[in-house]
């Protein structure tokens, strides 16, 4: 299949970990074999059954009792969000439920709804599998850029504290006819995300998300297609701060199209516990060949960088 971003196959050798550094420096984005990650398909497939049944089953009064609130845990409802507020007119067309981090014991620190409560051990079980993904992947970013492979570890490991990473269930309700009567219509509003790294799960059939290319890589939007047994990675915001900008973290968005049917997807936003200071990290390669300028002005931490995203997505009040 035509896809404009990288098929890899994880492994410890060099060549895996120069690919991924390409694709993360040319595109931002890139997808990962499930075979080697960790994540086998049937664990795609038993989140994916219980996401479904979340949300199709689930009352809307139960949802709505565990609403998303500042902590950016919880269930938004259709068009509660605007990921792109300068271009939208309506909020997305999609509901989302939030997981924030289990405890240590793999306790939900949040309210559940009933099913997802009862899906608290596998929901707990999955998290950490991303966590692990998330691990590897930065070690070897960390490796590419020439420190070592533990760099990004205690900054991205639950026992060093409290982060704001998220398991985000994502459903995109079947296209309704007045869809696109407003020409800034989207599933999903174009946006960069907040974290150090996500991990995208979707199902084959269900395509949708599209990415701006960078101009080096000829501009302009382009559709990327569901890759079956793989999961799409790109990289956020924080990533591309401490790398002066060498890593992108590229803008996409979710389309929809009159017609079009139910999407489901699952989106683990990988984030450092919130004390981490967003400055540029010791590296030659970064300082060589980073786009912005060093730490300019007030160096923040990761929590005060995602309350200032949050309160522009949702229309909250910054603290
Ligand atoms: O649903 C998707 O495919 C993408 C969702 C996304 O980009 C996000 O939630 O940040
Ligand atoms: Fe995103």
């Amino acid at each position: 299949m035509d896809s404009p971003i990288p098929i890899l196959k994880l492994d410890d050798t060099p060549e895996c970990t120069n690919a991924i550094l390409a694709a993360a420096r040319d595109l931002g984005f890139l997808y990962i074999s499930l075979e080697n990650s960790g994540i086998s398909p049937s664990e795609v497939d038993q989140l994916f059954a219980i996401s479904k049944q979340f949300f199709k089953e689930t009352p809307t009064a139960d949802k709505a009792a565990c609403s998303i609130s500042a902590d950016n845990k919880g269930w938004s409802a259709e068009h509660s969000e605007v990921l792109d507020p300068e271009a939208q007119k309506r909020g997305d067309f999609k509901q989302a439920f939030n997981l924030g981090e289990f405890s240590l014991s793999g306790h939900a620190q949040q309210p559940l709804p009933p099913l997802l409560q009862s899906q608290e051990p596998y929901l707990s079980h999955f998290t950490q599998l991303c966590q692990k993904l998330s691990q590897k992947l930065l070690s070897h970013f960390s490796t590419a850029l020439g420190l070592d492979p533990t760099y990004f570890h205690a900054s991205h490991t639950p026992e060093t504290g409290p982060s704001g990473s998220i398991l985000r269930l994502l459903f995109y309700p079947a296209v309704p006819a007045d869809f696109g009567s407003d020409p800034s219509d989207m599933r999903a509003g174009a946006h960069s995300d907040y974290g150090s790294l996500t991990l995208l799960f979707q199902r084959p059939g269900q395509p949708g998300l599209e990415i701006l290319m960078p101009k080096s890589a000829g501009g302009g939007w382009r559709k990327v297609p569901v890759i079956e047994n793989a999961v799409c990675v790109n990289i956020g915001d924080l990533l591309s701060y401490w790398t002066g900008g060498l890593l992108k973290s590229t803008v996409h968005r979710v389309v929809g199209q009159k017609g079009g049917e139910e999407r489901f997807s699952v989106a683990y936003f990988c984030h450092p516990v919130n004390t981490t200071r967003l400055e540029r990290i010791p590296s030659e390669m970064v300082r060589e060949m980073g786009e912005r300028g060093a730490n300019e002005g007030k160096v923040l931490t990761a929590m005060e960088h995602l309350e200032g995203r949050l309160a522009a997505t949702y229309g909250w009040k910054k603290k």
